[in-house]
């Protein structure tokens, strides 16, 4: 596979509603999208980097920065040229590998390179990672919000969208009052697990075990990313299980906060991995110790949603997932929307992502594009 170049894009897009967690409060999404343009193929890719770092180090102008500085150049030297002809979107992780960190850039740029190989092959996303169904069950991610009764309106709201599981945001002071809300009103069969994307410490141990009464499915990432023998403690403290976000950056990560018995559940985001390859091993490595994996999202256009909905196709990925339809974040999205149906998302079956920006909504949204040629 001959790579010609990638354009760098970003976009633009305003959220039907503020979403609210503990570290801070988002009312739009400013996305870099990749296309690599190939002899045979165009391929996409989404970067799922905030505008800010507030969730990772990375933010969205810095992960365009290491792109066109150094990622980008590599794959584009003699060598890079050579391995992605070779080899192609395989070669990728390899190659940028001796750059440290940025694994949201690194993901986009795979992501853009194996859309464009699987299209050129016409085959599927989900069937190269290894689906194992044509559908998956879809959950969704509720954010804080400024009274109990304006967030059970919301929750009625998604339940009557057929959502699956219902994923509350938290942090001190919003946490076991909403969660205790929730459950008296929609009963205790509801899957229902909260996220509070490490807003808590040790110190607050005793307190996140109350949660305990409430039959959650997991807590999501507590304590702080590099906080993993704490998590470990925390486990040993509370009988909810506990599931890393933040801190799971890497197959290597996972299997050293496994083995100290730091998570019990793994939220896998592509994005923060590195891309959907890792995110493949981190699920393979998850289902050998036995531990459920589920898919995180980063409010991702459909370019991602799809790339998602494929990966949580997987056998491991037993739990539902923050895949959404593209009505939960956005009113128009840059391809044909991702839907609900009857609780479930269906796995694109086209070559490739299977979906495809549509030129005159991606160009409503574009704030800038920038050609950078091999
Ligand atoms: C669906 C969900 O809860 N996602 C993240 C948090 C999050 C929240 C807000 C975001 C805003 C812009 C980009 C990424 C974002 C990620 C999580 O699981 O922790
Ligand atoms: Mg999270």
């Amino acid at each position: 596979m001959k790579l010609r170049g990638v354009e760098l894009r970003r976009i633009s897009m305003p959220l039907v509603s503020p979403f609210r967690t503990s570290f801070g409060t988002q009312t739009g999404r400013d996305i870099l999208i990749l296309k690599a343009v190939t002899d045979d193929a165009e391929g996409w890719g989404e970067c799922v980097a905030m505008t800010d770092p507030l969730y990772s180090s990375e933010y969205a102008d810095s992960q365009a920065d290491v792109l066109r500085r150094f990622l980008l150049p590599k794959l584009a030297s003699a060598e890079g040229r050579d391995a992605v002809a070779r080899s192609g979107a395989a070669a990728v992780a390899g190659l940028l590998h001796p750059f440290k960190g940025h694994r949201m850039a690194k993901a986009a740029v795979e992501m853009a390179v194996l859309d464009a190989e699987l299209r050129a092959l016409g085959r599927s996303f989900g069937r190269e990672l290894g689906a194992v169904a044509d559908r998956v069950p879809s959950g969704v991610s509720v954010g804080i919000h400024d009274t109990v009764p304006h967030l059970l309106e919301v929750v009625e709201g998604y339940l009557d969208a057929g959502y699956m599981r219902i994923k509350l945001k938290i942090e001190p002071g919003w946490d076991l009052v909403p969660v205790a809300a929730v459950r008296e009103r929609f009963g205790a069969d509801v899957p229902l697990q909260v996220d509070a994307n490490t807003a808590y410490t040790l110190r607050d141990a005793r307190h996140l075990a109350r949660l305990d009464e409430f039959d959650l499915l997991l807590i999501e990432q507590p304590l702080e990313e590099e906080d993993v023998l704490g998590h470990a403690e925390l486990a040993r403290r509370m009988a909810t299980p506990i599931c890393l976000d933040e801190s799971i950056v890497s197959a290597q990560t996972a299997a050293a906060a496994i083995t100290l018995g730091a998570c019990q559940i793994i939220n896998i985001k592509p994005g923060r991995v590195g891309g959907y390859l890792e995110a493949r091993k981190i699920h393979d490595l998850a289902a050998a110790h036995g531990l459920a994996v589920w898919c995180g999202g980063m409010l991702e256009t459909g370019i991602g949603r799809a790339a998602n909905v494929a990966l949580a196709a997987l056998p491991g990925f037993t739990l539902p997932g923050d895949v959404s339809a593209s009505d939960r974040f956005y009113k128009t999205d840059i391809t044909e929307p991702i839907v609900i149906e009857d609780g479930h998302i269906a796995v694109p079956t086209g070559p490739g992502l299977g979906v495809t920006p549509i030129p005159d909504l991606l160009d409503a949204v574009t704030t800038s594009t920038e050609w950078i040629a091999f």
